[in-house]
């Protein structure tokens, strides 16, 4: 069903609140790569170029105690935004209260305002109580009194029931104000869609990085979809561990073996797992490492996957007719780890016939790092939502749009 967008919308002197995401990976208050915000830029500046008044959030990182906080403030992403929009962006660091309503009572019209990374509500006076992620709705309520129309432009969040994305739109909703999808969330749904509903194949997943937990479910239900699961990354060692290979001190979620066994079993050869890997000492560039096939010995860890399963996984994909890539196959920030991760996204890259779609935060800035970015078809700013959107689930996010 279409939904609304922002074209729909009467901007003109109007205070928009826009749900973006720019959950950007973020070391040192340095941003690493900005694709998600820069995704982002053409929705703002329509709302800009129309005469609105762009009230800019977002979540960013995940706040489990006071002490995250220090680290993951939407400062620098201000100044970034601010940078490649080429004009000011009020930055306001707090996510309730008189300061940021009267920030938002001086703004001009085409002028934009960023307030404080949402899950900083996740955690109030040292306690983790999930105002944003568990989707309080005094909060979402609180957040729709602040504007007269509600723009969802995070896709990347859109599997996500937050307090800044579901909890808005249901409060917007009760008020009579408009909810309307931004560029970027029409522009993904297009193209994901297509991969969902008709995937020329065969269509090959390829799950990797760190997420473990979240991401596990996902290959069970690709498993009806996909035609062949690649699994790399950090996602290997869980299984491993339900085959009884042994793991050394690799990344495991102990609690998901049971469901990796099971997955194992119902996907049989659909599941590709790497043969060998590169094993270090430490979680360091510096660390001593060697390649490896098979077991893990305790004081190992593995960081990438090894030549051989790099083969391997190319013989899978050489006639694929649709990929999907979420996860890292290797712990590509370090040099000595990135090959798995390169030798795949330049693999992809020569796929000429096939339709080659990455998602995910870290995913999308390997294959930026790496520079194939632009030999692929798409790359998308959902990691987990492009997975959950590729499964077919309703996301929360985008069910929460107006219907045109
Ligand atoms: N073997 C490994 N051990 C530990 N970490 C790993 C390993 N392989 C990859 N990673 C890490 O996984 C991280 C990326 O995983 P993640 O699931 O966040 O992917 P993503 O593309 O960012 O998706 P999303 O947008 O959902 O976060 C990287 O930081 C990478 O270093
Ligand atoms: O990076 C993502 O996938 C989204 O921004 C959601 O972040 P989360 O996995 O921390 O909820
Ligand atoms: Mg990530």
């Amino acid at each position: 069903m279409a939904k609304l967008t922002v074209s729909d919308l009467e901007l003109e002197g109007k205070k928009v609140l826009m749900r973006v995401d720019f959950n950007v990976p973020i070391k040192d208050g340095v941003i690493g790569d900005d694709n998600r915000i820069q995704a982002a830029l053409p929705t703002i500046n329509f709302v800009l170029d129309h005469g609105g008044k762009a009230i800019l959030f977002s979540h960013l990182g995940r706040i489990k105690k006071e002490d995250d906080k220090k680290d993951l403030s939407m400062r620098p992403v201000a100044e970034r935004l601010s940078n490649l929009l080429n004009k000011p962006v009020i930055f306001v660091p707090v996510t309730e209260g008189a300061q940021l309503e009267d920030a938002i009572a001086k703004m001009d019209n085409g002028s934009v305002l960023l307030f404080e990374n949402t899950r900083f509500e996740d955690v109030v006076n040292g306690e983790y109580v999930k105002r944003e992620s568990g989707n309080d709705p005094k909060l979402g309520e609180y957040w729709a009194s602040l504007g007269d129309e509600f723009v969802n432009d995070a896709f990347g969040t859109a599997h996500r029931s937050h307090a800044s994305n579901a909890g808005i739109a249901e409060a917007m909703h009760k008020s009579g104000k408009p909810v309307a999808a931004g560029f970027l969330m029409e522009k993904e749904i297009q193209f994901l869609g297509e991969a969902v509903n008709a995937p020329k194949r065969p269509f090959v997943a390829i799950l990797g990085g760190a997420k473990v937990s979240d991401k596990i479910g996902v290959i069970d239900n690709l498993l009806d979809k996909a035609d062949k699961i690649i699994i790399g990354g950090g996602m290997t060692y869980t299984f491993y561990a339900a085959k009884g290979i042994k793991i050394g001190n690799s990344l495991v979620e102990e609690d998901k073996i049971d469901v990796a066994k099971s997955i194992l079993e119902k996907g049989g050869d659909k599941i590709v797992l790497p043969s060998d890997n590169v094993v270090a000492t430490s979680f360091s560039n510096d660390a001593d490492h060697k390649v490896v096939e098979g077991d893990i010995d305790d004081g190992w860890m593995a960081l990438d996957i090894g030549p051989k399963s790099v083969e391997e996984f190319k013989a899978v994909l050489k006639d694929a007719k649709t990929v999907v890539w979420n996860g890292p196959m290797g712990v590509f920030e370090m040099s000595n780890f990135a090959k798995g991760t390169l030798e795949i996204g330049e693999y992809l890259g020569s796929l000429t016939d096939a339709t080659t779609i990455v998602g995910g935060g870290d995913s999308t800035a390997a294959v930026k790092q790496l520079g194939v970015s632009d030999k692929l078809t798409h790359i998308s700013t959902g990691g987990g939502a492009s997975l959950e959107y590729l499964e077919g689930k309703t996301l929360p996010g985008i069910a929460a749009i107006d219907n045109k």
